[in-house]
């Protein structure tokens, strides 16, 4: 058999097991092994998969990258947001390879990738599924573009599509401390009460994966799939925004019930609907904060921020501004929102937020 057949042998048995109390340790297995095959079918394995087109270099303050069905809008969204073309047309995969843009937002440079369309077993490597999910896990945010005359279930396929490769949209690292040892058995602790899981459970999908020596601590009420998550160790976890496009074929009532749910934008790329907003998110979401430098006796240098991440620390602006700044810093004045007292006198410590300002003192 090969690993697709025993993959979907697991699927159909998962989803015929009722979940109960009595089937728990089985369905645990289950998910454990499914987990192994899926990860043997990443392994990067034949040649030419990595496929021509997609090494695109990643470039500018942040890496985001549209997915989506064929022929949602993901070119027409790249054409309108950046100064590059992607070519756009009412035929399915039009686009074949990736095509990186430039968004200037807010004086930062952020990386829109344009892709392929995917479509369901794009996991498997239907379509050019592998790769742009490939270049989707080193993305700092997923836009998943989605075709709002088209039904939820559009959304689901996609979220599995990736759920199935380790990405986690949405999500937090499951709070599990795991290490393999050389030896002295399985030492199993939590630090709260755990309803999902048990130790004989984490034994066994432990074994599973031929590990008899490790220390595994929860540190939250984890299921047996988190946890082989954290053993898997190759996941990664994204933020994600669901971009509903082409509202402009849909009722009023439709865009507002679709706007409502978390996580998502409604625009239409088209009539350059709610782009803006679009734009606002996308920031939040990359979670970019501009700082702003000052010089002794000079007002602000506001025509050229530092782009930083949310919670960088005064160190983190020291680093960007020169190599050796922060050995020789002595303290900081910070005008701005991280501060009570505007300026106020901080430390190399101290968290940075949107918009603040900052001189550096020299020893
Ligand atoms: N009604 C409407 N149509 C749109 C909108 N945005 C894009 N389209 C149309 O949707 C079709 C597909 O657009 P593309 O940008 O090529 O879609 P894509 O997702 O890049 O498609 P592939 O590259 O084939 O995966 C084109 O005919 C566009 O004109 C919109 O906001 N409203
Ligand atoms: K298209
Ligand atoms: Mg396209």
């Amino acid at each position: 058999m090969g690993i697709l057949e025993k993959i979907s042998e697991i699927e159909k048995e998962i989803s015929r097991t009722q979940k109960n109390k009595a089937t728990e340790y089985h369905l645990g297995l289950l998910k454990a092994k499914l987990a192994k095959y899926r990860s043997q079918l990443l392994e990067p394995s034949k040649k030419g998969d990595k496929g021509e087109g997609f090494d695109v270099l990643k470039s500018g303050d942040a890496r985001v990258a549209l997915i989506g069905f064929p022929s949602v809008g993901k070119s027409t969204l790249l054409s309108t947001l950046t100064k590059t073309e992607s070519e756009t047309a009412a035929y399915e995969f039009t686009t074949l390879t990736c095509i990186p843009g430039v968004i200037d937002y807010n004086g930062a440079n952020i990386q829109l990738l344009d892709l392929p369309g995917i479509i369901e077993g794009a996991a498997q490597g239907k379509g050019r599924g592998r790769q742009v999910i490939a270049v989707a896990r080193t993305a700092d945010l997923v836009l998943m573009m989605l075709d709002a005359t088209k039904q939820d279930i559009q959304r689901q396929l996609l979220e599995k599509e990736l759920e199935s490769v380790g990405i986690r949209l949405n999500k937090q690292k499951p709070n599990i401390y795991f290490k393999i040892k050389k030896g002295g058995g399985l030492s199993f602790n939590s630090t709260c009460n755990l309803t999902r899981i048990d130790e004989k459970l984490v034994q066994m999908i432990l074994h599973e994966y031929k590990i008899f020596n490790a220390e595994v601590l929860f540190r939250e009420d984890c299921t047996a799939d988190e946890l082989i998550d954290v053993i898997c160790a190759n996941r990664v976890y994204l933020p994600c925004l669901y971009v509903y496009n082409k509202i402009d074929q849909i009722s009023i009532e439709e865009v507002d019930r679709i706007a409502r749910q978390p996580h998502s934008v409604v625009v239409s790329c088209n009539m350059k609907l709610n782009l803006d907003y679009l734009l606002e998110t996308l920031w939040e979401y990359l979670a970019l904060i501009r700082v702003y430098t000052k010089k002794p006796g000079q007002p602000p240098d506001f025509s050229d921020g530092l782009i930083l991440r949310r919670g960088a620390s005064v160190e983190h602006v020291c680093h960007v501004i020169h190599r050796n700044l922060a050995e020789a810093f002595k303290y900081a004045l910070v005008w701005g929102t991280s501060t009570k007292y505007s300026p106020q006198r901080v430390g190399i410590s101290h968290i940075m937020q949107d918009e603040d300002v900052i001189q550096v003192v020299k020893k």
